[in-house]
């Protein structure tokens, strides 16, 4: 069986400490993958910092490495697809998209790390400070420490590591224990990519060890974290005033509005409710729908979710395939059970096999159900019907997150009223929130997280601004 080892200072170790790797939808074991120690972890960060401290790579050298690494990823996008096809659980079709995606970031982060700069500031026309000359630039903040989930364990590492790079920083790296493999590959492409030892390190072992110890190492400068909003937290809370930035989980809405083109809304929005399972922080999870074509919408929505295959990932004919683990597989269903106790109605699915989940219509429902007003990260979606735009949005707020949101209308004054009205990091007009393009500012508000993706966008996060004032 194929071992794994990590990354620390260009040295690819193995452990005594190993990790099981399993296929999601077999569950057989498919890999082992080294745990790091904590001195392991620790002479990670110290790699990182030396790296970053002594040996600063100039901009094109850094978008050389990137572009190179990204074409790499293209070159074995069969192979990488098939790993995390295997390590994940979505389909190979998802994730081929995953791994083209991630050769997006990746050049993105390249052209990127060749536009990072400040701006001149007119100081002279304060009065006294006439004979100065004052610009800012931004500068790498040092360390970044990445810690990413199991859902698209990819493209999520790339999000990071990318624009770290791109920005002049060092990282160390620890993906989720469930879906290590995949950050193993890419580690070993940047190294092909010509990428100096330090610059990325990858540490691989529990969040409750190694993320712990890494939350406590004040010698990191800046946090990137992707996961749920209770580790978000527990992040925030041990990092005390360095920089942490945080994407989180989601309860995603869409409006269809009584103008909308329903069989348009409908395709949209099955395409992007069950995709990974559900398991995408931008899925559609609530879907409100204006009275007057909720019968239309419900019927076009049910249709095409019945013709959704759950099944083997590799089989090219399936849609869905298993959640990352039977455990969560079973929280869905409870969930869904009580809502249904609570008064929702079954339009189609509910039913599990393992950690099959079959993809799963709810109507009636209602804000204080769990499926409302929890994060599901499954194959569920529950409708429910509105008259008033305005009380719409009111419901669509009561939420504790949000990251992006969508609204299928004809009208251009409804979408921009929604667009101001609607508390979100995104909203996404005639399509449904699950729309993400790799290069767009990408991030939630409440407690759907802080700060920005997207390169761009991530290396103003990663970069300080200094302004330098000559005295002429
Ligand atoms: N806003 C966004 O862009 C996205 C948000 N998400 C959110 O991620 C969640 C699903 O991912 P999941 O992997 O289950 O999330 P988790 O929060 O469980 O884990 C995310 C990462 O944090 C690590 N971790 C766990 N505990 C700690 C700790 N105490 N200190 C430091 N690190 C820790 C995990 O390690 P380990 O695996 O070892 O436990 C993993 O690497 C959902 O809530 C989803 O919405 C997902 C994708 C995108
Ligand atoms: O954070 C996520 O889950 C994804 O980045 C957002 O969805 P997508 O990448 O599948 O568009």
């Amino acid at each position: 069986m194929e071992h794994y080892p990590i990354l620390i200072d260009g040295r690819w170790i193995s452990t005594e400490e190993k990790l099981e790797v399993k296929e999601k939808y077999s569950g057989k074991t498919i890999a082992t993958v080294s745990i790091a120690s904590e001195v392991l972890v620790e002479q990670a960060v110290a790699a990182a910092q030396t790296a970053y401290r002594t040996n600063a790579l100039p901009p094109y050298r850094r978008y050389e490495i990137l572009k190179r690494t990204s074409e790499l990823v293209l070159a074995n996008k069969q192979q990488l697809g098939r790993l995390i096809a295997q390590e994940v659980g979505k389909t190979l079709k998802e994730a081929v998209v995953e791994v083209e995606r991630t050769a997006q970031t990746l050049e993105i982060s390249a052209e990127e790390a060749k536009r990072i700069h400040g701006e001149g500031i007119p100081v002279e026309s304060s009065p006294g400070a006439e004979n100065r000359l004052a610009f800012t630039i931004r500068v790498p903040v040092g360390v970044v420490c990445a810690i990413t989930p199991f859902n698209v364990p990819l493209n999520l590492v790339a999000h990071k590591v990318g624009p770290a790079l791109a920005a002049g920083n060092a990282v160390v790296l620890k993906p989720a224990s469930v879906t290590p493999l995949i950050a193993v590959k890419l580690a070993q492409l940047f190294e092909q990519a010509g990428l100096p030892p330090g610059y990325l390190n990858l540490v691989i072992g529990s969040g409750s060890s190694v993320g712990e110890q890494l939350a406590q190492d004040e010698r990191i400068n800046l946090y990137t974290f992707t996961g749920s909003p209770a580790v978000g937290k527990q992040l925030k809370q041990r990092t005390g005033l360095r920089k942490v930035l945080l994407e989180l989980g989601s309860n995603s809405a869409v409006i269809v509005h009584k103008d909308a083109d329903v069989e348009l809304a409908a395709g949209l929005t099955v395409g992007k409710s069950f995709g990974n399972a559900g398991q995408v922080c931008i899925s559609v999870q609530r879907i409100y729908v204006h009275q007057d074509i909720k019968e239309r919408f419900v019927k076009a929505f049910v249709q095409r979710t019945l013709a959704l295959r759950t099944g083997d990932p590799f089989d090219p004919a399936t849609d869905v395939g298993p959640m990352i683990s039977e455990k969560e597989a079973v929280r869905a269903e409870q969930w869904v059970h009580e809502a249904l106790e609570a008064g929702a109605t079954l339009e189609c699915g509910g039913k599990r096999d393992g950690a099959l989940f079959q993809p799963t219509v709810l109507s009636h429902v209602k804000e204080e159900m769990k499926v409302t007003c929890e994060e599901l990260f499954a194959p569920v979606v529950g409708i429910s019907e509105y008259t008033e735009l305005d009380e719409c949005i009111e419901r669509i707020n009561l939420s504790r997150y949000g990251l992006q949101a969508g609204i299928f209308t004809a009208n251009l004054s409804t979408a921009f009223h929604a667009a101001r009205r609607i508390h979100v990091g995104g909203l996404i007009v005639n399509d449904a929130s699950q729309f993400r393009a790799d290069l767009m500012p990408y991030g939630g508000v409440k407690e759907s997280g802080w700060g920005k993706e997207g390169p761009k966008y991530a290396i103003e996060e990663m970069t300080e601004e200094r302004i330098v004032v000559f005295n002429l």
